[in-house]
């Protein structure tokens, strides 16, 4: 039987994308229809390099071809990905795809940890990333990716100097520490702090990025303002440990997100040290700070629960020795893995349901 693109359309328009409820026919992922005599060829283009779901979407296409055509027909799938973005249009940074706030509601939750992990795990999936350490109490990012030595450069880009970011296990990046030596008590004034984030996403050059991340002070502070007077924000994700007081603080950070005149979407909380996990008896699990915290924040405020990671001391260790933990094999990679793959889900279920993020005007 002699088989035309429509055909081919009309069997893969029954395959829905899990995510976003809707075939992908009409989402407009399928591309490059072949056809000969016995061998069907396609491409399917993902809103995610890290879809977990890349499999499954795969064989039902396989399966979709031999129900709705022929059961003998070879089905070649090729699987490729095209971020989604709603910034397009932005003002600034029209290039960088999403723009990501990583928040907490207090200090020492391990938000730098799990900002750092999410960047690196992104990469290691084939997205572009980059992080922008805007954390003036504590910027770590110099040490977890191991550059503390390094300073950024400038150069000139039609007339005008622009700072060029370091790169480092696949992520661009950028730290507010780099602007100070890490042993001098700078105690940073909100409008330098204020202007140094400004600098970051106005003058730098980050070229195309899929996903940029901003890892944010704790709390609610200045910073957190300029962020979403700058750009518009694509989401924010919420990092807590399950302790009552962390969840207490971090219910504020969300809040504050959820504000009507911010109007963050948020993409979910993360739950660290959600347990302890001696890394050689990875289903001995112990809830030293208490069990269920962040599922139970997630269900009070209606938004996902992203992920859960364990205490383990290599991910302290990796952290102090500049090599993120998700680079080494084992419970730290899959957690973090885990992790990328639940938030750019996220992503492109809120780039398919809701506008762009509106920059924040506050009339004084
Ligand atoms: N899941 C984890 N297991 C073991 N150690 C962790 C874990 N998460 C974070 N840590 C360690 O806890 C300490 C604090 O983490 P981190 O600096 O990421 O916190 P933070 O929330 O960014 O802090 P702040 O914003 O106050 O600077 C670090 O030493 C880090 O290595």
């Amino acid at each position: 039987m002699k088989f035309i693109e429509s055909d081919v359309l009309k069997a893969l328009s029954t395959v829905d994308d899990p995510d976003l409820k809707k075939d992908l026919v009409s989402l407009n992922m399928i591309k490059d229809i072949e056809i000969f005599s016995d061998t069907i060829k396609f491409t399917v283009v993902l809103t995610t390099p890290a879809c977990p779901l890349k499999e499954l979407i795969r064989q039902n296409c396989v399966d979709a071809i031999h129900e709705h055509m022929d059961k003998d027909l070879e089905v070649e799938v090729v699987m490729t990905s095209n971020v989604t973005t709603t910034r397009s249009s932005a003002p600034l940074l029209p290039d960088v795809k999403n723009i990501i706030a990583v928040a907490s509601g207090k200090g020492g939750v391990g938000k730098s940890t799990v900002a750092a992990n999410l960047a690196v795990a992104l990469a290691r999936e084939g997205a572009k990333v980059g992080i922008i350490d805007a954390d003036i109490y504590g910027p770590s990012v110099p040490t977890m990716f191991n550059c503390e030595q390094e300073q950024p450069t400038v150069r000139q880009v039609n007339g005008k100097n622009v700072i060029v970011p370091l790169e480092q296990y696949g992520v661009k990046l950028i730290s507010i520490g780099f602007l100070s030596p890490a042993d001098s008590a700078v105690v940073w004034r909100g409008p330098m702090a204020s202007s140094a984030l400004k600098q970051f996403i106005g003058d730098t050059d980050w070229g195309e990025l899929d996903y940029l991340l901003i890892d944010l002070p704790p709390g609610t502070s200045d910073i957190h303002l300029t962020l979403v007077q700058t750009v518009p924000v694509t989401g924010a994700v919420i990092v807590t440990t399950p302790q009552k007081v962390a969840l207490a603080d971090a219910q504020r950070g969300l809040s504050m997100f959820k504000q009507p005149q911010i109007n963050v979407p948020v993409l979910g909380i993360v739950e660290n040290m959600a347990y302890f996990t001696p890394e050689e008896l990875p289903d001995n699990k112990y809830y030293i700070f208490g069990k269920g915290g962040g599922l139970n924040l997630s269900e009070k405020f209606d938004v996902p629960l992203l992920g859960q990671i364990p205490i383990v001391q290599s991910i302290r260790e990796s952290g102090d020795n500049g090599y993120p933990a998700v680079l080494k094999e084992g419970i730290t990679q899959e957690a973090f893995t885990d992790l990328a793959e639940t938030l750019a889900r996220q992503v492109a279920i809120r780039n398919a349901n809701f506008e762009q993020t509106k920059k924040v005007e506050f009339k004084v």
